[in-house]
């Protein structure tokens, strides 16, 4: 799996850009070092010398020259460059030979790496301007006002259309492929903060130690068996679970044996209920079991019986054994109540009666 960056400390949307400045960087450097023999080779077939594209030359040499270097240059100009040399090398081929260069390619292209690495603004203002010019240099032409320097014979010549293919495959295969990375790398970016966000939800939906529902998904899960309750005439039965003992196992063997502990209950739970059923860790020594489709109250019951047998199995940790008990207090959807909340607050008053009358026991919530 590809990494977008091993450095963390910048931000990941800086170091996608970063890339793809720098393949930007190389296209163009490649683009000048065709460009510039085939300026000269055409200005000197027009007998011209390099008078018209003598700035864009110069300006290309330049490129070329400080490449090396592009990493120790200001942000601005490593990424102002290479566009600007590609939409003014664009304009200059237009102005000298109209649209029988690769003018209108550069520019093409000048603009699309103008607005992809500029603050929105300033490349759409980049943009505005090098269309300007484009739209002002066409105008002369159909004006009359300029001419390029060379007619039907030099722009049906070898010459002429080998500068014009060259350019215009070099700057369309470099600055795809950039933009094609440019869009795996988003995509990784995009894919990566996904898979954090699912994670983090994961936290907040799960209890770390447990693996088991938080009380916000079980509350979630309530309220669907509720509705589908509701649909199928039958009812939920909400159980609420209290360890008992666990504070003296804990105290006596360790917080590392009451973990253990709450990890075999959670076991234990989960062995216990159907799929279909939800097990949650709501607290400390907390949980809560969610059975859905209850026909008859007795098969609540029965679970509420299972699960307390299942719990004071004695836990083994180490060379000692745990003593484990459950006090469970049960509500019944829609009876005891409508809402995911007062269903939970019955079970738990339900539980306390247990815990008050002795304990690893189960008891149903009633209105007296
Ligand atoms: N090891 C461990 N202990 C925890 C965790 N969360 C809460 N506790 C402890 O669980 C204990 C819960 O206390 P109580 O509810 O009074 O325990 P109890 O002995 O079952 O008492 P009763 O509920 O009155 O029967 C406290 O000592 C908490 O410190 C946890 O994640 N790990």
């Amino acid at each position: 799996m590809e990494q977008i960056s091993p450095d963390t400390s910048a931000p990941p949307q800086r170091l996608i850009r970063d890339k793809f400045v720098d393949r930007m960087w190389w296209c163009v450097c490649s683009y000048c070092m065709v460009v510039i023999p085939l300026v000269i080779w055409r200005e000197a077939a027009l007998g011209g010398g390099l008078t018209r594209m003598a700035p864009v030359t110069a300006l290309s040499v330049l490129t070329i020259a400080v490449t090396p270097i592009r990493q120790r240059l200001p942000q601005v100009v490593r990424q102002g460059l290479p566009p600007a040399l590609l939409a003014l090398g664009g304009l200059a081929g237009l102005y000298s030979y109209g649209l029988q260069g690769s003018g209108m390619t550069a520019v093409i292209f000048g603009s699309v790496c103008a607005i992809t690495v500029a603050p929105l603004r300033t490349g759409v203002a980049a943009v505005a301007l090098i269309w300007l010019a484009v739209i002002m240099i066409a105008i002369s032409y159909v004006r009359g006002a300029l001419q390029a320097p060379f007619g039907v014979e030099f722009a049906s010549s070898a010459v002429n259309w080998v500068g014009t293919v060259t350019t215009t495959i070099l700057l369309t295969v470099y600055l795809s492929a950039a933009i094609a990375d440019y869009q795996r790398s988003t995509g990784l970016l995009l894919r990566k903060v996904e898979r954090q966000r699912d994670q983090i939800a994961a936290l907040a939906n799960h209890d770390a130690l447990t693996g088991l529902p938080s009380w916000r998904l079980a509350r979630d899960r309530l309220e669907m068996a509720c509705s589908q309750a509701v649909r199928t005439h039958t009812r939920v039965a909400v159980l609420f679970i209290d360890l008992d003992g666990f504070k003296a196992a804990n105290d006596s063997c360790g917080h590392q044996a009451g973990d253990l502990a709450l990890r075999a209950v959670a076991q234990r739970l989960l062995e216990a209920v159907r799929t279909t059923d939800t097990a949650a860790r709501i607290g400390g020594d907390e949980f809560l079991v969610i059975l859905n489709g209850v026909e008859a109250e007795a098969a609540a019951l029965r679970m509420a019986e299972k699960i307390i047998a299942a719990i004071a199995t004695p836990i083994r940790y180490q060379e000692r054994q745990l003593h484990l008990g459950a006090s469970v207090g049960i509500s019944f959807f829609p009876e005891h109540g409508q809402s995911s909340e007062i269903l939970l607050e019955h079970a738990d008053q339900a539980m306390y009666r247990v815990k008050r009358s002795g304990k690893n026991d189960y008891a149903v919530f009633h209105d007296a």
